[in-house]
């Protein structure tokens, strides 16, 4: 007989309470913002007993502190920024008159172009095109994200501009993108958006845009917005080749808040998207969020929750399963607010930490149906934040209802996904997995708003609670250069090769640099496969 195999259970970290219990947690813990129609219940995540009184103090001092940084304190020490994004939505607050005025001036601006737009005032300059149609978005990370998730999550059919992502420098994607637009060109307004105006990626796609006008016969520069801080590389080539029009980035707006900026705004008002509630969401949900009082704060009580669950140093993962196709991509914004503002290598007193959260998710049920199974079961390194919209679609009420069972009661495809939720996070909890839920009563600009900002904060929370700067992102710097100095490596490769077929080894050697024969390699390879070089016998020459 073989060994009994040995137990890998997870040790389940709670014993589950029972129904009546859970009933009452949930009824006391329940976190409800009534004038963004939200609620946040962490009934199903088990802090041990003490954790809420011995948080308390901490989370006083995190409050301090988000106080401090709303008035206008340098909250970003290392780059000596200020941190203004909650301003956006709430332009009095900004620390100074003439920031207000220019928030205020910014926004004004933003809804008036979208309305000249919409209105054929601002129109293509071919006259077969009399109005723009399409509308292309050319940045990346938080110039790309945040308009994704909005143009995604709030797009329907009647929309004034259809829109389109170029959000990497992947030639095919760009590509791709490109021809979907084909002779839609002509009426396709261009976003191109950098706050820094010289990331590698948006500038590759502004100049593949760029040629494929040239192609088409189109002039870009009438057809060109560029969103980016004042005197960039990019706000200096908007410019000189007289763009359309530029829309000023702030520099104390982060990348990853900046929905609620230029880079967000530009595109959603252009999709015919009410910007107005969208602000709007995000600055009730700011007031509810400001609150001291803890278990009546959302975002303080997600913030500790995070802390609880991953023990303060990100020790588990966070999964975030909207049961909602419209909030697809929620999980991939949350992934770089919360992976880029608290994944850190150094705290603010300059101790080596490592901090972090993990995010990952998709969509409910979907995901039901491909790793739920480990959560359940498998390892226990995670906690799940579940996102539910009760209206099924924004039209609920008007919609046909459809009966997919044909029982004695009427039961939806909708009723399916609720029950689905509802099922999974109890064997989740059954099996001493810990989740929470965000339930929105629909999903609309206010909402959506408010879900961002909800996360904002409690991301700002979180990185008070374990001391260190969300606003910053030094590691993406480091991987900004060392990509710099391959390219470099690959002119020289291009410098030395000949009609004489040379190894990897002898170009990276006769570059001055024999210690990057591998990665000499790799670009000969990349070169060689497409055709820009020869490649004979494992060895490399001009093509
Ligand atoms: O808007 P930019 O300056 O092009 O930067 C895009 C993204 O790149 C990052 O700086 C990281 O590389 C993000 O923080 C930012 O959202």
């Amino acid at each position: 007989m073989p060994d009994a195999p040995a137990s890998h259970a997870a040790p389940t970290p709670y014993t589950p309470r029972d129904a009546a219990a859970l009933w009452k947690r949930y009824q006391n813990l329940l976190v409800r913002v009534a004038s963004v129609g939200l609620s946040l219940d962490v009934s199903r995540m088990e802090p041990a007993d003490g954790f809420w009184k011995r948080m308390e103090p901490r989370m006083q001092e995190a409050f301090a502190a988000m106080e401090k940084l709303e008035e206008g304190a340098i909250a970003n020490p290392d780059e000596g920024r200020r941190v203004g994004h909650y301003w956006l939505r709430d332009p009095g607050l900004a620390p100074e008159q003439e920031l207000t005025e220019a928030i205020e001036r910014t926004i004004h601006d933003v809804k008036g172009f979208a309305a000249s737009v919409h209105s054929k005032e601002i129109a293509p300059p071919d006259e077969k095109a009399p109005r723009f149609t399409d509308l292309l978005s050319i940045g990346i990370g938080g110039s790309a994200l945040g308009p994704q998730l909005v143009a995604d999550a709030l797009g329907v059919k009647r929309d004034k501009m259809k829109v389109h992502f170029i959000d990497n420098t992947d030639t095919d994607g760009i590509r791709r993108t490109l021809e979907n637009l084909g002779s839609r060109l002509k009426s396709t307004l261009v976003l191109v958006v950098s706050k820094s105006g010289g990331t590698p990626e948006p500038r590759n796609g502004m100049v593949e845009a760029k040629a494929a006008f040239r192609r088409a016969g189109l002039d870009f520069a009438k057809q060109a917005v560029a969103i980016t801080g004042e005197g960039s590389k990019l706000d200096g080539i908007a410019k000189s080749e007289g763009w359309l029009r530029r829309f000023p980035m702030f520099d104390w707006v982060g990348g990853r808040t900046s929905v609620m900026a230029t880079v967000g705004l530009v595109p959603a008002a252009l999709q015919g998207i009410d910007v107005d509630r969208f602000l709007l969401g995000a600055r009730k949900m700011d007031a509810a969020t400001r609150n001291p009082k803890t278990a009546k704060n959302p975002a303080a009580m997600l913030a500790l929750m995070w802390f609880h669950a991953t023990g303060g140093t990100g020790e588990k993962d966070m999964v975030v399963l909207p049961y909602k196709d419209r909030l697809l991509l929620l999980s991939r914004y949350l992934q770089q607010l919360v992976m880029e503002s608290l994944g850190k290598e150094l705290d603010l007193d300059g101790n080596v930490v490592h901090q972090g959260i993990a995010v990952y998710g998709n969509k409910g049920s979907t995901d039901q149906h491909a790793y739920v199974q480990q959560l359940r079961d498998g390892t226990n390194n995670f906690f799940a934040t579940f996102v539910t919209v009760l209206q099924d679609t924004p039209r609920a009420g008007r919609d046909p209802v459809i009966d997919v069972d044909g029982g004695e009661h009427v039961t939806t495809s909708g009723d399916y996904l609720t029950g689905f939720y509802l099922g999974t996070r109890k064997a989740l909890y059954e099996n001493g997995r810990e989740s929470m839920t965000i339930t929105l009563d629909k999903l609309d600009a206010q909402s959506l708003g408010a879900v961002i900002a909800l996360y904002e904060r409690a991301v700002g929370l979180y990185a008070s609670l374990v001391n260190v700067n969300a606003y910053h992102q030094p590691g993406v710097e480091a991987g900004k250069k060392a990509a710099a100095g391959v390219l470099d490596l690959q002119n020289a490769l291009l410098d030395r090769l000949t009609d004489k077929a040379q190894s990897a080894e002898a170009l990276a050697a006769a570059a001055g640099q024999p210690d990057q024969a591998e990665t000499a390699l790799h670009l000969l390879e990349h070169l060689a496969a497409n055709k820009r070089i020869a490649k004979r016998a494992g060895k490399y020459l001009k093509a």
